[in-house]
């Protein structure tokens, strides 16, 4: 950036001498503007990657613009290119423009906009890139996005330069047709505006195919991103228990990483805004210069009196009127949207529940319940939905009526000049032209400060869901398990609940390994909370739980998690079917007393809600057969089979898992049989419950 800059300054004091030189005040003008874009654009080395793009692009187009206008001014530009020399404010144009973007840097909601952004744009990850018919090549993943940008943007102010030029054509084409010139019309309809309609075309699907491309790539490295940083050292666990500010981080996933880059369905993402902000700034300021310029032939009176920019002016005020107005209609469509958000997620959610706990609402006949709860939700639904209904008929009456004054308006201004003969009817119509791109330009910025509001919300909770997972890497920090050079599991640790209450004091526990214990104590004692100690995934701890190191280690809860797709797959989770022979699969299921689901391994089903509640333990356990590790660590993992059948299994353990150390959790006085030690959770004093050796019955 500190070298642009110093090119820019360059440009600059060029601009300043040729100003001297030619003692032309415009000249003077473009230098001050282009010295204060070179400060800007040094001082840009420190600003958002995203936004450096920007005012990379327009501190290059300064120069080359500028250096295009001093070749002219100076009488060195080619006399056979004079039709396509630049309007003489086009340098200072963008000139504005970089500075405007390191202004823009410094504004908060824009600075928390870019930090997003720049997770993609400061990344180190490289991505493939298939340019048709050339080999596939990987390169940094910014390169690409910024490529894109880049052509983009060129794109977008190139369209703007076409309809400029378009506008000029057609103005000479109606006054061909006016003085019924039938050789200029047929030169102009073939060579005017054949190959310019023909050049818009082809940019246009351009223009789709890049910009769709880099919005798919950008959104699917973000939602990466938020899933490896979801997931990533158990983040999703603390950062439930953090609660509150991540309410469903899977929306944030889905959703709002899609409306932040695309706006999705509502309104504008941050995609969008940048390059529609810069096609709109450029056509207002292109189509502003045209409308200056033809005002000079409106004259009144014989006197040939004209008003500097008449016809700008004009189209101004026009355009404050619509957006004020606008503006006061459609201000409470803001908190409209915003609810409407809410009430679909509301009844979404809803849905999925009802879905999830089918079972137990039908047992609980609670389908009325049900039935009624959805109504109501709905109902939400659709008095927002006639909220919003009964504003935009309002917005509609309006801005339509203004639409079809918008067409007329300019033909009534220039109407009496025209019939004066004082202009042509091309000129007419370029007025219209002109005049329909500097309205719609300007009522864009309405819009856009409607949408900024609900875009807010969208910035606001993706930065919700980032500083819940600081947070629950902080707490992660505390985790009590940790790796050492012994063969015991020896606890010294004090277990609290999220609110600080303290629950389990185990500061001399020790379990030795081949000697099974068994874990019982009152219901809430915290013993499932010293076994997600003893995992590493309960961060509200003080002290340390040493684990040998390189042990295998494995805990089943008493509510298995069973994954959807085939039975081996669920039988392996959270290894990958293939791990295991179909063989090894089968017999685990066969000793974990399955037998009669070895033929549907392969079936695909949500096994987790088509198991019985003691089947689901049962393909638990025959994980654990399958994992074989040192430790195993049962949390009522056998609690909804029969005790017989409880029985065959810890034998069936014990078997075939000889060199395991099994660690259970258990309210059933009949698992005592099954293990060497009993452990039993005792109320101190102070509340807090600590694990005492219990003389085994
Ligand atoms: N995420 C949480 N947030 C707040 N409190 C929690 C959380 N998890 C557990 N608790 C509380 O911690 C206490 C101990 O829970 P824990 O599941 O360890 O008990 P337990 O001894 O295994 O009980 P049970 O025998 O009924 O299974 C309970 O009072 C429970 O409500």
């Amino acid at each position: 950036m500190q070298r642009l800059g110093a090119a820019v300054a360059v440009f600059a004091a060029l601009t300043l001498a040729a100003g001297v030189h030619l003692g032309d005040a415009n000249l003077f003008l473009l230098a001050a503007a282009a010295g204060l874009c070179a400060f800007t654009t040094w001082r840009s080395a420190t600003i958002s990657s995203f936004l450096k793009i920007f005012v990379s692009i327009f501190s290059v187009e300064t120069i080359v613009f500028g250096a295009v206008r001093l070749l002219e001014v100076e009488g060195l530009w080619p006399a056979s290119l004079a039709d396509y020399a630049l309007p003489e404010s086009m340098s200072l144009t963008v000139a504005v423009f970089s500075i405007i973007v390191f202004g823009l840097s410094h504004i908060p909601v824009v600075r928390e906009m870019t930090r997003i952004a720049d997770l993609y744009f400061d990344t180190q990850d490289r991505g493939e890139l298939h340019i048709w018919g050339l080999p596939t090549f990987r390169v940094r993943e910014p390169l690409i996005a910024v490529a894109m940008i880049v052509t983009l943007v060129l794109i977008s102010q190139g369209l703007v330069g076409v309809s400029v030029r378009l506008s000029f054509i057609r103005r000479d084409y109606y006054t061909a047709l006016q003085e019924m010139n039938a050789g200029e019309f047929w030169r102009l309809f073939l060579f005017g505006f054949t190959p310019w309609a023909f050049v818009h075309v082809v940019v246009a699907v351009i223009d789709y195919v890049l910009q769709s491309t880099l919005i798919i790539r950008w959104r699917q490295w973000l939602t990466q991103h938020y899933v490896t940083r979801w997931l990533g050292g158990r983040r999703h666990y603390a950062m439930a228990l953090v609660g509150g500010v991540t309410d469903n981080p899977d929306q944030r996933i889905a959703e709002d990483v899609n409306r932040f880059i695309d706006g999705g369905d509502s309104g504008y993402g941050i995609y969008s805004y940048s390059i529609l902000l810069i096609s709109k700034l450029s056509s207002l300021v292109s189509y502003s210069i045209v409308l200056w310029d033809i005002s000079s032939a409106f004259t009144f009176f014989e006197a040939n009196i004209a008003i500097p920019g008449l016809l700008f002016w004009a189209a101004l005020v026009y355009a404050a009127i619509g957006t004020v107005t606008t503006h006061l209609i459609g201000r409470p469509l803001t908190s409209l949207l915003f609810e409407k958000q809410r009430r679909e997620a509301d009844f979404r959610f809803s849905l999925a529940r009802l879905r999830e706990y089918g079972e137990q609402i039908a047992l609980l006949r609670g389908e009325g319940a049900e039935g009624a709860s959805l109504v109501r939700r709905f109902g939400a639904i659709v008095a927002n939905y006639f909220a919003i209904i009964d504003l935009r008929k309002k917005l509609v009456s309006f801005t339509a009526t203004f639409n079809q004054l918008s067409i007329i308006i300019p033909f009534v201004l220039t109407a009496p000049f025209y019939f004066a003969g004082k202009i042509k009817f091309g000129v007419m119509r370029q007025t219209a032209d002109a005049f329909d791109n500097v309205e719609t330009a300007l009522t864009f910025f309405v819009d856009y400060y409607v949408f900024l509001s609900d875009f807010r919300s969208v910035l606001d909770r993706l930065a919700s869901f980032d500083a819940a997972a600081n947070r629950a890497d902080e707490l992660n920090a505390a985790q009590p398990a940790t790796r050492a050079e012994r063969r015991d599991i020896a606890f010294d640790v004090k277990l609290a609940l999220p609110d600080g209450r303290r629950i389990v004091e185990a500061t001399s526990l020790e379990l030795a390994p081949g000697e099974s214990a068994l874990l019982t104590g009152p219901s809430g004692s915290g013993k499932s909370t010293l076994f997600r100690a003893v995992a590493g995934i309960w961060p509200y701890s003080e002290g340390r739980i040493e684990i040998p190191e390189g042990a295998k280690v494995m805990l089943l809860p008493q509510r298995p998690y069973v994954p959807i797709g085939s039975l081996a797959r669920a039988v392996a989770y959270p290894a990958e079917p293939e791990t295991y022979s179909r063989h090894e699969i089968a017999e685990a299921l066969e000793a974990a007393r399955l037998p009669g689901f070895v033929a549907h391994l392969e079936e695909e089903s949500n096994w987790g809600q088509r198991l019985s509640g003691g089947e689901q333990q049962r393909v638990a356990v025959a994980r654990a057969l399958l994992a074989e590790p040192d430790w195993l660590f049962l949390d009522e993992a056998t609690s909804a089979l029969d005790e017989k059948l409880e029985g065959e299994i810890y034998a069936m353990l014990r078997e075939r898992l000889p060199n395991t150390t099994i660690v259970s959790i258990g309210h059933r006085s009949s698992l005592l049989a099954f293990h060497q030690r009993h452990i039993a959770m005792e109320q101190e004093a102070d509340g807090t419950f600590a694990p005492r050796e219990a003389v085994l019955a």
